[in-house]
């Protein structure tokens, strides 16, 4: 087995870290990039494995589109190969295949599209058979399950021949991501409307535009933690705006409790210690990329919170909550459901001397523990999974001194 090992260290001088680009962001400008037949220019776009694969699948466009662990790759090009009418098999891992996509599938079947289950039911793989003509432009979609299937069908609404109307029916889970679909689309020059719970998208053309895709928020989190748990250090993240069409810049608030200052300067964040404000409670229901972040941090300084908004994380690239309850548990954290949905992080009380990090497939369980190496020292098993978001995550690591 492949590992990594970080020795303890729990000061470090000013560092810059250059962060990678957005890959929610460039998933999204190539799939609307291909429907307005590449005539955009597009900088920036992120070296994540997930974009890395969407390029690849469009340029090359091949008969299976295997996206491996990619969510946003499966849940977008199922949309857009049904509204260019191609025929194409989705596939991906193991993971993709066990990740639902039933409620994506049913919305295509609505609309048109023509699509079949190879295996499961409501899961990958799926072959998909086009969209020869416009049933219905007025669908109901569960918002509580994943916003991708609301965002892969809002990109394809304005080149198909009616529009889409889309009600999102119950909780509306990840919004922030509908919210950066929506501005996105409109910097593409598409023009929608979101009326209490109904999104309206007429038939459009997208113009074609420049477009700069931001660092990764996302991203950026893991070194808010690291600050936040180390005895001294600062920091400047490159290419961060203060405002950001991605949801998880919320990590600018919840740092602020944890005890780490952010200000924005030249076009980045600069960021210092300061004193622990404290964070008693924390939803996060649109930033769930951030939990496994903030859980890891709120373990090491000693600091009980409960986490609501969880539920999305059982069907991501791991079961995130089982997977944060086995690690934490290593270093004498706990992360226990005290109500329902209700989850309380009991922070460590003895640090080990050494602790092995196991990643389940999930570039995030990596990335979320590398702040234990101001606590101790950490090994982390199969570090190239960080590959998935944030390639020179390792290397931007090797950094810090
Ligand atoms: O649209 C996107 O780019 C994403 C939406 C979120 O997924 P869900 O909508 O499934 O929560 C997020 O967790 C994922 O990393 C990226
Ligand atoms: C959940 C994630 O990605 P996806 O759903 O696109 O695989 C993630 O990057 O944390």
């Amino acid at each position: 087995m492949n590992t990594l090992k970080l020795s303890q260290i729990n000061k470090f001088s000013f560092t810059r870290i250059p962060l990678p680009s957005s890959k929610s962001e460039s998933n999204r400008v190539l799939v609307i990039d291909a429907l307005t037949k590449g005539e955009n220019q597009l900088f920036n776009l992120a070296e994540a494995r997930d974009t890395q694969t969407m390029i690849r699948l469009l340029e090359t466009n091949p008969p299976i589109y295997d996206v491996l662990d990619a969510g946003t790759t499966m849940r977008f090009l199922t949309a857009y190969a049904a509204v260019t009418n191609q025929h194409k098999v989705m596939t991906g891992t193991p993971r993709m295949c066990e990740r639902p996509i039933g409620i994506l599938v049913d919305a295509l079947r609505e609309i048109g599209a023509e699509i079949h289950y190879m295996n499961n039911e409501g899961y990958p793989p799926l072959a998909v058979h086009g969209l020869k003509e416009q049933t219905s432009n007025k669908v109901k979609i569960r918002g509580d399950v994943s916003s991708q299937y609301i965002s892969a069908l809002l990109m394809i609404a304005p080149v198909l021949p009616n529009g889409l109307e889309l009600e999102l029916l119950g909780k509306v889970g990840s919004k922030t991501y509908i919210e950066m679909t929506i501005e996105l689309m409109k910097e593409f020059g598409v023009n929608s409307t979101w009326e209490k719970n109904t999104i309206n998208v007429p038939h459009q053309s997208y113009i074609p535009t420049e477009f700069h895709v931001e660092s990764d928020w996302s991203g950026a989190s893991y070194w808010f933690s690291l600050l936040a748990c180390v005895d001294e250090g600062e920091l400047y993240l490159e290419g961060l705006k203060e405002n950001s069409l991605q949801g998880d810049a919320a990590i600018v608030e919840i740092m602020d409790k944890l005890g780490v200052k952010s200000q924005f300067k030249d076009g980045g964040v600069y960021l210092t210690k300061q004193k622990v404000k404290g964070l008693n409670a924390y939803d996060f229901t649109h930033c769930p990329d951030l939990a496994q972040t903030v859980a890891v941090t709120c373990a090491i300084i000693g600091q009980k919170t409960n986490f609501t908004g969880l539920e999305s994380l059982r069907i991501k690239e791991t079961d995130r909550v089982f997977a944060l309850q086995q690690e934490l548990a290593k270093f004498n954290a706990r992360f226990e459901e005290t109500e329902p949905e209700i989850f309380t992080l009991i922070p460590s009380v003895e640090m080990p001397s050494k602790v092995q990090i196991h990643t389940y497939d999930d570039h995030r369980m990596a990335m979320a523990f590398m702040p234990l190496m101001t606590k101790t020292e950490v090994i982390f098993e199969d570090p190239e999974v960080v590959n998935k978001s944030y390639p020179s995550f390792w290397k931007h690591v090797g950094l810090i001194k």
